[in-house]
């Protein structure tokens, strides 16, 4: 999977085999984002799947604060 633009966002998606392994990402990018202090946001659905988008909100569109959050997810 990659990173693709989709508006003026990064969006990445995800499958996984149950429900738990969808949830212990989540949990993953969780502590990467407040680690980091920014923030994706974070759709769990279809049970096993998650879609992250990224963008800054403060100007409303990718920066490098979401290009350097997708690497670090992609680095989990
Ligand atoms: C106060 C807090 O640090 C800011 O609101 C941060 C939180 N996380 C964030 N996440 C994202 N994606 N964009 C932001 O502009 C942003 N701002």
């Amino acid at each position: 999977m990659a990173w693709h633009e989709e508006g003026s966002a990064l969006v990445q998606d995800y499958e996984f085999g149950d429900f738990a392994g969808a949830i212990r990402f989540v949990n993953e990018v969780a502590r990467l984002a407040e680690a980091k202090g920014h923030h994706p946001d974070i759709l769990i659905h279809g049970w096993n799947k998650v879609r992250l988008t990224l963008s800054t909100h403060t100007s409303g569109t990718v920066t490098d604060l979401d290009r350097g959050l997708a690497a670090d997810i992609d680095d989990l």
